[in-house]
């Protein structure tokens, strides 16, 4: 087999699930992770209770806490957050050998300089050849060998067939495409708008709204994927829709809940102060929001959202803001970018 040696880089509940995955799949696999102790217990103890609880991981996977050994590997899986993707790669990028396929397995955008996260391991990792790996997706379930669906974007559809290959298993079922783009705006824009949906839920603003806030959100996930040049059948497939619908739709997403947290009430602050893992919609709307600005493109939930994140806006605010705002036509053009 061509791609043995799968190479994970991050320790959180993603790529500890990836890692479990890839032995279903009959690969070797070598995990990196951020914490020492990770690394420690993983090879140790075969858990990683902090980020994936209740999983008893196969001996198989050994960890390691050398960014350099990722470039033993034949295949990387990136899977840290992505504000960690640029100086985690950037440790890897020397020594990875030429034409080493690399998939972003995060979602979002570079807070900073609003960059797709291939963008910023183009600039990280020049010798490799770069793609995605997203859809909907929760890390324990992945873990469990519960049944799911991805899509695979790199832009030689044969290596992404062969990738494919060695990565999925029954019960995890890739579908290849060329969409490398499209795929990371669903992955990204699906997080800021299950805040928005989990706002809904906390506020107990009923069923119908977190319907019509889903719903608007897609309309503005697939206006902003189109002006930033993906395909629209990869905004309506498994890294768009299908992720938007689990994220905005179940608890056991952080954004989701973190939304939710923030419609009972409590500060942004006070929730992230709880938690050890990511929530990656907040550090992504602003990014978002500003991307939008420069490719025209109206997105007044994303917007709402950003507002509320930065503490410029109310949630009371921010929702009659939305109810507000005039009526219009539906279905709406897909080239045109007004809301
Ligand atoms: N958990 C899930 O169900 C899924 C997560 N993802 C995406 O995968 C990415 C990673 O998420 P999770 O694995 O869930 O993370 P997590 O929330 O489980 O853990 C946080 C991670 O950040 C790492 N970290 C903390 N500080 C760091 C630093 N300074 N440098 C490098 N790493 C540091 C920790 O070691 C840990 O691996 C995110 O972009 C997320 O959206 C994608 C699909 C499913
Ligand atoms: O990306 C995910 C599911 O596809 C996980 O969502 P959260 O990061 O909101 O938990």
């Amino acid at each position: 087999m061509a791609y043995q040696k799968i190479g994970v880089v991050g320790g959180g509940a993603w790529g500890t699930a990836l890692a479990q995955s890839a032995r279903r799949a009959g690969r070797d696999v070598l995990l990196w992770a951020y914490e020492l102790e990770t690394v420690e217990e993983i090879n140790e103890h075969r858990t990683n209770r902090v980020y994936l609880p209740s999983v008893t991981l196969d001996r198989g996977i050994r960890a390691t806490a050398k960014t350099a050994e990722m470039a033993t590997c034949d295949l990387l899986l990136m899977t840290v957050p992505t504000q960690f993707t640029r100086a985690i790669s950037a440790e890897i990028g020397p020594y990875l050998k030429e034409g080493t396929p690399v998939l972003a397995c995060a979602k979002g955008f570079e807070q900073e300089t609003q960059l797709f996260l291939t963008d910023v391991l183009a600039h990280t990792l020049p010798s490799a050849i770069l793609g995605v790996l997203s859809g909907p997706s929760f890390a324990a379930e992945v873990a469990r060998n519960l049944p799911t669906a991805l899509t695979l974007a790199v832009e030689d559809e044969a290596l992404g067939r062969e990738l494919a290959e060695a990565l999925g298993h029954r019960n995890f079922r890739l579908y290849w495409t060329d969409d490398v783009r499209g795929v990371q705006i669903g992955g990204a824009v699906k997080n800021v708008l299950a805040i928005a949906a989990g706002i809904v839920v906390g506020r107990a603003l009923g069923d119908s709204a977190h319907a019509a806030v889903t719903t608007r959100g897609f309309a503005e996930l697939r206006r902003f994927g189109v002006a930033l040049g993906g395909q629209p059948e990869t905004l309506t497939g498994l890294s768009g829709l299908g992720d938007l619908m689990l994220t905005c739709s179940s608890t056991k997403s952080r954004n989701m809940s973190l939304g939710k947290a923030l419609g009972k009430g409590r500060t942004l602050e006070d929730v992230l102060g709880t938690r050890r893992s990511v929530s990656e919609g907040v550090y992504t709307a602003g990014a978002v929001v500003e991307l939008a600005r420069k490719h025209e493109v109206e997105m007044p939930i994303c917007a709402a959202v950003h507002e509320v994140l930065s503490e410029r806006m109310s949630i009371d605010a921010a929702i009659e803001s939305l109810l507000s705002r005039p009526a219009r036509a539906e279905p709406e053009p897909l080239a045109r970018s007004a809301g």
